[in-house]
């Protein structure tokens, strides 16, 4: 897979050259490739931005440099993803989508946006798909934290990122829609607190029914939302796997 970022800040995408995401590009599993956006500009100045038509405070990201470097960078079958307040959420599903295509181009904007007009030119392209996406119901200032939240979500799923496959399954928001189930390790014993008998017995049924029901007393209780939208037939695929 390649991902291309365009960014007035490239080094705010430095920490993907760390940890899984990092090893993906140097095993050669992630073509990463960061842009500065003033690389486009033909101005003394660099200028990517402009007073906003309408009035109103801050500036807007002008589209003809946008246009330029998103030719630049796209290419046929690649899919444009703009970060913004008013996206579509982020969700583990769209994730999972996006780990499936050759292609992704994520356009961090700054200052109050992006030229409307540039996401509607690229949605008329052929060959082009453009989305939208928030990740989450709080203000940034501009797209690449939410960058580097879709590009670490997307590389952790594509093949051999990951060293155990299993635990991509086992996770919140994994295939039933659940939350994850509380962890513990060594010590036995840490500060007056008990790790869960079950989880010392041995009997891995029993150890896979608790962790089901921790995950559903957890989903339940923190995120509601969650479970009006839950798989059941994934749920009852997973009770019968274990
Ligand atoms: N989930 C999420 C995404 C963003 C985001 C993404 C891209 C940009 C580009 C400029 N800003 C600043 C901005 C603040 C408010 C209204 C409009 C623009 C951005 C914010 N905030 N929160």
């Amino acid at each position: 897979m390649r991902i291309d970022v365009v960014s007035i800040f490239p080094d705010y995408l430095a920490p993907l050259d760390l940890s899984l995401v990092g090893k993906a590009r140097t095993g050669g599993l992630l073509d990463l490739r960061v842009h500065d956006l003033r690389d486009w500009t033909t101005d003394r100045h660099r200028t990517v931005d402009d007073t906003p038509f309408g009035g109103g405070a801050g500036m807007v990201m002008r589209p003809d440099v946008w246009g330029t470097a998103l030719d630049s960078v796209l290419d046929d079958g690649a899919h444009l993803l703009v970060p913004t307040p008013s996206g579509a959420p982020l969700t583990q599903r769209t994730a999972e989508r996006l780990a499936e295509e050759q292609h992704l181009v994520v356009a961090c904007g700054r200052y109050e946006g992006i030229d409307a007009r540039v996401a509607e030119h690229y949605r008329a392209r052929p060959g082009v798909r453009v989305s939208e996406f928030s990740i989450g119901d709080y203000v940034l200032n501009g797209g690449e934290v939410a960058a580097l939240v879709l590009v670490e979500a997307v590389a952790r799923l594509l093949p051999g990122v990951v060293g155990n496959p299993e635990s991509l399954v086992e996770e919140s928001h994994g295939a039933a829609g659940l939350l994850e189930y509380p962890v513990y390790t060594k010590p036995p014993q840490w500060a007056g607190l008990d790790v869960p008998d079950v989880l010392l017995s041995g009997h891995h049924g029993r150890i896979a029914r608790w962790r089901r029901d921790q995950a559903l007393r957890r989903t339940a209780g923190r995120r509601p939302d969650l479970v009006a939208a839950l798989d059941v037939a994934a749920l009852d695929r997973a009770d019968l796997a274990t």
